[in-house]
């Protein structure tokens, strides 16, 4: 299993690395002593990729991508986004979040709502208008801008916040758990839209999910982790097409590959807790 992610990043260095992290710890002080959330991790993620985050609950995954948001600091080893520091990528805008809920203000219509964060960094606003048109017809919304949110359904309000990230324009996407709360076809639905999103734009993508399936769908790699320390357990690359119909899902391929993560899980999975 080690020698996957080692292989992983030996080519990296011929390769576009966007997050590279190399005996990556965090533990957290909690009154009930340390946690710790994330553990030797050895990940490099190069420019293109659609690189899935699975695993149970506590396992690191939310603290990966928060770590490279620079919204947690890491008390072990290092990371770098785009060859900075996570606080200059901030600065530099590398990337745009995409949280769970869509988190979207209520009181604020669907184009204001994706113009905020365009708002904040004083863009002018032909710039916020151009890049309003741009994201929310990548994401098929057009025609909805005057709406308020609570007039959307919730994939189409997921679909406004994945907007407001792509607004940014950064070349790297994180997003966590986008898809969880919503219905099966609806998330498929999403799935599609989201690869061939993807395709168009050529971003990083990092996308954690609870779901074998979408994982193995979305990714071109799949970081298999397991808690208590979070850690990697299995980094597996995808050996589809980048050309994915949902039927895929049926292909001899995909059931072998979704195979392999349900044995990484299975490995990492400790019945004592
Ligand atoms: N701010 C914090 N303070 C203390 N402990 C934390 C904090 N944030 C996360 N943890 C702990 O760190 C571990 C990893 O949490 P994290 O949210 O990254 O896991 P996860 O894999 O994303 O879980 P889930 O699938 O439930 O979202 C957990 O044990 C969690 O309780």
């Amino acid at each position: 299993m080690l020698m996957t992610v080692n292989q992983a990043t030996a080519t990296s260095v011929e390769r576009n690395a966007v997050v590279e992290a190399r005996q990556l710890g965090l533990t957290f002080q909690t009154n009930d002593g340390p946690v710790r959330a994330l553990s030797d991790v050895n990940l490099t993620i190069n420019k293109g990729e659609f690189v899935s985050f699975i695993g149970p609950s506590g396992c690191g995954k939310t603290t990966f991508l928060r770590v490279i948001a620079d919204l947690e600091q890491p008390t072990e080893g290092t990371i770098s986004i785009n060859g900075m520091t996570p606080e200059q990528a901030r600065q530099a805008r590398a990337y745009g979040y995409v949280f769970q809920a869509a988190a979207l203000f209520p009181w604020r219509t669907i184009e204001n709502n994706v113009g905020l964060p365009l708002e904040i960094i004083g863009l002018s606003k032909a710039e916020q208008q151009a890049r309003i048109k741009r994201t929310m017809d990548l994401v098929n919304l057009t025609g909805f801008e005057k709406k308020y949110p609570w007039q959307l359904s919730g994939g189409m309000q997921q679909r406004a916040s994945i907007a407001r990230a792509l607004a940014f324009d950064a070349d790297l996407l994180l997003m966590d758990e986008p898809f969880g709360a919503l219905d099966e076809i609806v998330r498929d639905h999403l799935n599609e839209q989201l690869l061939r999103l993807w395709r168009q734009t050529n971003k990083t993508i990092c996308f954690v999910t609870h779901s074998i399936p979408e994982a193995v769908y979305l990714s071109t790699r799949i970081v298999v982790m397991s808690p208590r320390p979070g850690r990697v357990t299995d980094v597996i690359e995808s050996t589809l097409p980048a050309e994915r119909p949902l039927d895929i899902r049926e292909s001899p391929e995909f059931l072998a590959i979704a195979a392999r993560v349900r044995d990484g899980l299975r490995a990492g999975h400790s019945y004592e807790d």
